[in-house]
């Protein structure tokens, strides 16, 4: 089914004065939603970013959380990932590895590719993860969005980029605007490395909840920007504001970065 464009969606902004002060609250967010998915459905599907959101999630796996939360029932996915081995110091994976799910046990990694050798990389891994992605919705691991026809995760954590970027949907490349497939690849992201692969703006935008997680003053003028009309005068609408969740959109902003708004 065709992706029709950013649903309604529920925008909550909190907040918080210090980055420790989100770091404590995602917490305690991600742990709550973990407990209601699980009661709901018997699992919970979450989706992360690259870059510091792995370190705002530090909380989570410290005491209560990492006692409390039920591990065995997560199936964690990544929302892009730079096209390296997984033991590269660029990779997502590997940053998650080290500051989050190295800390906790029985995790499950379903769709975790395997870097592939052949001459055409980023191709195959694109066309891996989808499918992937896939299988496990034959498997009925994965649901489908009733409303989008894509599939659907319970939770995303996202991160912006100066720029206004998500995963790797940045405003100057054109994958932004994909409206078919589950996974898009980019070989010239402006965030090195350049070679990416992504979920598009429909599976992002099925997913139940949505945290955009955003810290430091360096992302002030962009927060402004997301949070007022999206726009900066003579340009495009920056990625960050297509962001929608057929349930609940929350943005977690320090005092640095919300000091704008
Ligand atoms: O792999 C990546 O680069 C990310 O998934 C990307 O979308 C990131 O979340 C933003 O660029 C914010 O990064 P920072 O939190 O490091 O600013």
């Amino acid at each position: 089914m065709a992706f029709a464009g950013p649903a309604k969606t529920q925008t909550k902004v909190l907040k918080f004065d210090t980055e420790e002060d989100v770091a404590v609250a995602l917490a305690k967010y991600t742990a709550d939603l973990s407990e209601k998915y699980i009661n709901e459905k018997g699992s919970f599907s979450v989706v992360l970013s690259g870059g510091t959101l792995i370190d705002t999630l530090r909380k989570l796996v410290e005491s209560p959380y990492k006692q409390s939360v039920d591990w065995s029932k997560w199936l964690i996915f990544w929302v892009d990932e730079r096209v390296v081995p997984l033991d590269h110091e660029d990779s997502n994976y590997l940053l998650a590895s080290r500051g989050f799910l190295s800390k906790v046990r029985y995790l499950f990694l379903p769709a975790t590719f395997t870097p592939s050798t052949t001459r055409n990389l980023r191709k195959v891994q694109q066309t891996d993860y989808e499918d992937r992605l896939k299988d496990l919705v034959s498997r009925k691991i994965l649901p489908i969005s009733n409303i989008s026809g894509f599939p659907k995760f319970d939770l995303m954590l996202l991160g912006m980029g100066p720029d206004g970027h998500v995963a790797s949907l940045f405003p100057s490349r054109h994958h932004r605007y994909e409206k078919e497939r589950w996974v898009t690849f980019i070989t010239d992201s402006p965030k090195p490395p350049p070679p990416r692969i992504t979920f598009t703006f429909p599976v992002i935008n099925s997913a139940s909840e949505i945290a955009m997680v955003i810290t430091g003053a360096d992302l002030a003028g962009t927060t402004k920007i997301a949070l007022g009309n999206g726009q900066i005068p003579g340009s495009t609408p920056l990625p960050c504001t297509e962001v929608s969740a057929e349930g609940e959109l929350t943005w977690f902003l320090d005092k640095d970065a919300a000091s704008k708004l």
